[in-house]
């Protein structure tokens, strides 16, 4: 399929996921621009990096001058303190949202998460417009930000999907990962497909392959991204106990889930 998908920036391409997306984009994008604090190698005349935090809205809106659409990954990815999520993800995502706008830029791709949901139990298959029932402080900010998403649909008109990722791994590591595991090449689909779905107003969707045991429904409310997975963590079942107590019940987070998880995060 000959896609093109012009001039894209990519917040937070230095990290775990960025590198993937930035790869899968290469051939399809005219330019893209990577951003980052961390420090990013650009490959000829085919990028452009730009060193700038996000808490930055002039860098921002400088970095997101002539661009078709932006991938936003950028914050943190785990969770900690609210101060601090509130900060790099809520207000982080913010400025991402008015860059954008203030630059004229149609969409927007929000890296929203899973976890969002995460304390849905296990043996409930959620569908995407079901109300949040975050796993900790992390799900609360990611929450905040597909809200600002919508926000900035409905108000501005902006282009907004938020992919509630699930567990970004080369392959699956642990016995969760047989419902929650992205593939790489899935997660590539997922951006694509967010990238160039027709008809976009905002849309929130669960970005995870195709595997067997999955907790989330792929259908997307009132559009559909179009995008079928083909990985299924099923192909790696042999490898994990399959009377795991994770499959007893509790939440779909797992161990991020539940007292152990926040309490250190609580302070005074
Ligand atoms: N890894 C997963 O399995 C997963 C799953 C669901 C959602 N997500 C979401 O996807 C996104 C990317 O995740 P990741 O695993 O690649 O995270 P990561 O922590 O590996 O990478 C985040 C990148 O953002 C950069 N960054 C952080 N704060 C910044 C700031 N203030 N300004 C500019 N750059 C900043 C970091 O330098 C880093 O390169 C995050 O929004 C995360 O919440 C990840
Ligand atoms: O649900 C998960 O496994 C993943 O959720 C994502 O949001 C987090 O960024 C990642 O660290 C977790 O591994």
């Amino acid at each position: 399929m000959d896609v093109k998908l012009g001039r894209v920036v990519i917040t937070g391409a230095a990290g775990k996921i960025g590198p993937t997306v930035r790869e899968g984009l290469r051939e399809e994008a005219d330019h893209l621009v990577l951003v980052d604090t961390a420090d990013i190698e650009p490959d000829g005349g085919a990028e452009t990096a730009v060193n700038a935090d996000i808490a930055d809205r002039a860098a921002l809106r400088e970095a997101f001058s002539g661009a078709d659409a932006i991938v936003h990954l950028a914050g943190i990815a785990e969770e900690g303190p609210l101060d601090d999520l509130l900060d790099a993800n809520v207000r982080g995502s913010l400025n991402v949202l008015e860059a954008a706008r203030q630059a004229g830029v149609e969409r927007i791709v929000l890296f929203s998460s899973n976890r969002v949901t995460g304390n849905y139990p296990i043996h409930h298959h959620v569908f995407p417009d079901e109300p949040p029932r975050p796993d900790g402080f992390y799900g609360v900010s990611k929450v905040a930000e597909e809200a600002l998403g919508q926000l900035y649909a409905d108000t501005f008109g902006l282009q907004v999907v938020a992919l509630r990722a699930g567990s970004f791994e080369q392959r699956p590591t642990e016995t969760r990962h047989l419902a929650t595991w992205l593939s790489p090449r899935d997660c590539v689909g997922f951006v694509r497909a967010a990238l160039t779905a027709p008809n976009v107003n905002f849309v929130a969707a669960y970005a995870v392959s195709g595997n067997a045991r999955r907790f989330w429904d792929l259908s997307v409310g009132d559009g559909d991204l179009g995008y079928r997975p083909v990985d299924d963590a099923s192909a790696y079942a042999a490898e994990f106990p399959d009377d795991d107590p994770f499959w007893h019940g509790g939440p779909q987070g797992g161990d991020f889930a539940g007292p152990q998880a926040l309490l250190p995060h609580l302070g005074e």
